[in-house]
């Protein structure tokens, strides 16, 4: 949809500090009111512009400036093209390619989740966490179903709207492989391949590795590079113990899976996934697909184990039915029978 470019300054108040969401290294976010003609309603909408478009930007050189538009050019091309799904990001439309506007997020980003809240509050439980996971790798699948390669998947990317769905955002450095330009590798150190060292390089496996890198993030709540531990990067302290099988360690950082048994199996599998994810053996890394196929399973392993707890207790309940039934008929007045 085409938006007109003076409605969407007015939606920002004029790019107005109070608007803005947030800072990326091309561009800045605003949180927009748009008003909505044909049901006669307002609507919140986030609003990315290259930063020089902002009154209070600092002046930028002409490269920059031509480089910070080509970008959001390049974004508003790739996110038009996809079709609607649940797990990304929701393109709404453009200004004269200069202005995009999407669905505002306004639950925050995993990172945030996981990183930040998580100093006051603890972290979600290993359920949602892995349904999150789930929800990426097929936002991740439909990409790569779609020929896109996003080239930036990391925790910092992954938003949540109002229904608390993670949805992957940040197209910025996406490239559509039908396009058939190589662009030069990019990405954010921690999540990026460290085999993608040249344009040739690039495939479907450079996301699967940046993947790799947020699931074991999701696991362990630990961050993707964190200079306070040694060793700093999540990938080096990771995949060792999980090639030894000593993953309680890894498992430990957030709460509700803490290594308890019926996650265990569960996790064991998530993480030699994520292992599989981040090898630097590009050809053994799992298709998206088969990531997504392989989460599916990880979930339903619990369940799957449930029926044997819920026989167990039911067990249980019988055995106690059964003593006090017993202990009805063998009690009479004045006289009790003590049954064990
Ligand atoms: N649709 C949205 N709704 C709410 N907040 C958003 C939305 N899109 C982006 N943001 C927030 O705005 C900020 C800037 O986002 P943006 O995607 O431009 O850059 P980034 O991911 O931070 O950086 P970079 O582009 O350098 O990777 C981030 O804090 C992000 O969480």
């Amino acid at each position: 949809m085409e938006f007109d470019y003076e409605k969407l300054v007015s939606a920002t108040d004029g790019f107005s500090p109070s608007r803005l969401i947030g800072k990326g290294s091309h561009g800045y976010v605003y949180e927009g009111l748009l008003h909505e003609e044909h049901n006669k309603r307002h609507r919140v909408v986030a609003i990315k512009t290259p930063s020089l478009l902002s009154s209070r930007s600092q002046p930028s050189s002409l490269i920059t400036k031509t480089e910070q538009m080509k970008k959001l050019e390049d974004e508003i091309s790739v996110m038009s093209s996809l079709p609607y799904n649940p797990h990304v990001l929701t393109f709404l439309g453009h200004a004269e390619k200069r202005l995009m506007v999407v669905e505002f997020m306004p639950n925050g980003s995993l990172h945030q989740l996981l990183h930040v809240s998580s100093a006051t509050t603890s972290p979600p439980t290993w359920l949602k966490r892995i349904e999150i996971a789930l929800k990426i790798a097929r936002a991740v699948h439909f990409l790569h179903e779609q020929d896109i390669l996003h080239r930036d998947i990391k925790s910092d990317n992954i938003l949540f709207d109002s229904n608390w769905e993670p949805k992957l955002a940040d197209f910025g450095l996406a490239v559509d492989l039908a396009d058939k330009k190589v662009p030069t590798p990019a990405g954010t150190i921690g999540y990026l391949d460290p085999c993608y060292t040249s344009p040739e390089n690039l495939s479907a496996k450079t996301d699967v590795y940046s993947y790799g890198v947020v699931l074991l993030e999701i696991v362990s709540c630990r961050k993707a590079i964190d200079v306070s531990r040694s060793p700093a990067s999540i990938v080096d302290w990771a995949v060792p113990l999980i090639e030894e099988g000593e993953i309680g360690e890894i498992c430990g950082g957030g709460s509700g899976g803490r290594g308890s048994g019926v996650f265990m199996e569960a996790n064991l599998r998530l993480l030699r996934m994520a292992a599989r994810c981040v090898s630097s053996d590009v050809e053994s890394r799992p298709s998206s697909g088969e990531i997504a196929a392989e989460m599916v399973a990880c979930l339903t392993e619990p369940v799957r184990s449930l029926p044997l707890w819920v026989s167990f207790f039911r067990g249980v309940v019988k055995l106690k039915r059964r003593k006090k039934r017993l202990r009805e008929r063998m009690t009479w007045p004045g006289q009790t029978c003590r049954v064990r």
